[in-house]
């Protein structure tokens, strides 16, 4: 696929089978983060693959996160976050090497995060394979971020969930992006997209 086409045409879904890239495909695929646009060159993303045996660990952290936050989360919330990390062919934690004390301010450094994280997703697509990013509350749960590597002032960004999506599956349509941009003539702009 051309790299534009395969831009324009990449979206997200949880909807993942077996197989998830490995080997020498899932290394070329990290390394586009490698690419990203880094202020400072500080390289703040860190990448944790869990596959495999781990999986059902991590959803038992997860799980257990949440029933700390609240002990009445309903059995069902429960029973489909735990089937969905203890399933997915690769979760990626999204970790992030933050630096409190650096000149570069800590938003660019999780904006450096984020794009080396979009580049993934983007490679992903290109090399015939699909994924997700999630977030909510796990991904600002400290114990959860420390039991992967992330103490304080590090943490996680989310995660990436990542597999083969169903080749037949309908793909949302892209929205035309001439509600998304202006031209600057010396006032200030107004979009489409806000009317
Ligand atoms: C930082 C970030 C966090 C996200 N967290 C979640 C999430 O927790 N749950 C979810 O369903 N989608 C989440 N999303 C949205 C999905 O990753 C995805 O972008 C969305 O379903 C739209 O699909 P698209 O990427 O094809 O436009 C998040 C996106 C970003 C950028």
């Amino acid at each position: 696929m051309a790299a534009l086409d395969s831009l324009l045409s990449r979206s997200s879904t949880d909807a993942l089978s077996e197989p998830a890239p490995d080997g020498s495909v899932l290394e070329d695929i990290l390394s586009t983060a490698m690419r990203a646009p880094d202020h400072g060159r500080l390289r703040p993303w860190r990448y944790v693959l869990i596959r495999g045996e781990a999986r059902p660990k991590l959803a038992e952290l997860v799980v257990a996160g949440m029933l700390a936050r609240d002990p009445d989360v309903p059995a069902a919330k429960i029973e489909k976050r735990r089937t969905r990390f203890s399933t997915m062919p690769l979760t990626i934690a999204l970790g992030m090497h933050l630096r409190p004390e650096d000149k570069i301010p800590l938003i660019e450094q999780e904006m450096a995060v984020a794009a080396a994280a979009m580049n993934i997703l983007n490679a992903l697509h290109a090399t015939g394979f699909g994924g997700v990013w999630v977030t909510g509350d796990m991904a600002v749960d400290p114990a959860l971020a420390s039991a992967l590597g992330f103490d304080a002032p590090h943490g996680l960004a989310g995660f990436l969930f990542v597999g083969t999506p169903d080749p037949n599956r309908a793909v949302p349509p892209r929205r035309p992006v001439e509600d998304y941009v202006a031209e600057w003539h010396g006032a200030p702009v107004t979009f489409g997209a806000d009317k």
